[in-house]
């Protein structure tokens, strides 16, 4: 089967000023990514996993090359495209949740379909359907802070997933997880990944999310150090 690009990054930079010296937290990455994919970014502390995500979900511009996104470059996107690409393509599944506090789980999710103007019933309804799915039916009016850790990360997840985005870009997404609820978290994701075809970039420094990834890709001081695709 034929699986186009998704992703692709062309002889990415990204430097940060420290003081009176320059960090190059990426540094000539050239990376494509294919549809439906699951890869996994692994390295060390520090060794560009979260700022290559950033740069691939436009959250941040590189120094220098070019990052694509369905083969278009996303330099030539304004901010407020950038925006509105990510509401409609991607899902991000950051490490601290980013849950809105006074908001319910159902709200925190439902509010994405909203923006993507559903109508109320419509974007209540499927948001309930994926929060059954995560298994928080019967938690959904607890806020945040009602939560546990694992069952916030579950909001979030439902929250990245519930438009059914192309990509999905996951920091660390089991990183305040105990090893129960990060493997039934990643078996989740994986689920996702085959029912769906969303393709699927998450960072991880925990060696069974790393394994279960069918793509393993190891990053050392912003260089892609080994490709498992390769
Ligand atoms: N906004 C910033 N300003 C200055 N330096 C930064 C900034 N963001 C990241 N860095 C630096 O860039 C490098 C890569 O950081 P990054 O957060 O991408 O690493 P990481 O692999 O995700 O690390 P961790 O596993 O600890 O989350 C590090 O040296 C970091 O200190």
């Amino acid at each position: 089967m034929f699986h186009p690009t998704v992703i692709e990054c062309q002889s990415v930079c990204k430097a940060f000023a420290d003081g009176d010296s320059v960090i190059k937290a990426i540094d000539q990455v050239d990376l494509q990514v294919y549809a439906g994919e699951f890869i996994c970014l692994y390295g060390a502390s520090g060794s560009g996993k979260t700022t290559l995500l950033n740069l691939i979900g436009g959250l941040d511009r590189p120094s220098s090359g070019e990052v694509f996104l369905d083969k278009h470059p996303l330099s030539h996107y304004s901010d407020d495209q950038l925006t509105d690409l990510r509401l409609h393509k991607i899902g991000f599944i950051f490490q601290s949740y980013n849950l809105v506090p006074v908001f319910s789980a159902l709200e925190n999710v439902s509010f994405i379909l909203q923006m993507q103007g559903l109508s109320n019933r419509d974007a209540i309804n499927k948001s309930e359907y994926i929060l059954q799915q995560v298994g928080l039916q019967n938690l959904m009016h607890r806020r945040p802070a009602e939560l546990s850790g694992g069952q916030q990360q579950r909001v979030a997840i439902a929250r990245a997933i519930v438009a059914q985005p192309k990509i999905i870009l996951a920091d660390e997404p089991t990183a305040n997880l105990d090893s129960k609820n990060s493997e039934q978290l990643m078996n989740l994701m994986h689920q996702l990944n085959r029912d769906l075809g969303s393709t699927f970039v998450i960072s991880s420094h925990d060696p069974q999310v790393i394994e279960k990834a069918e793509r393993k890709i190891e990053l050392a001081d912003g260089k892609i150090l080994h490709d498992s695709a390769d």
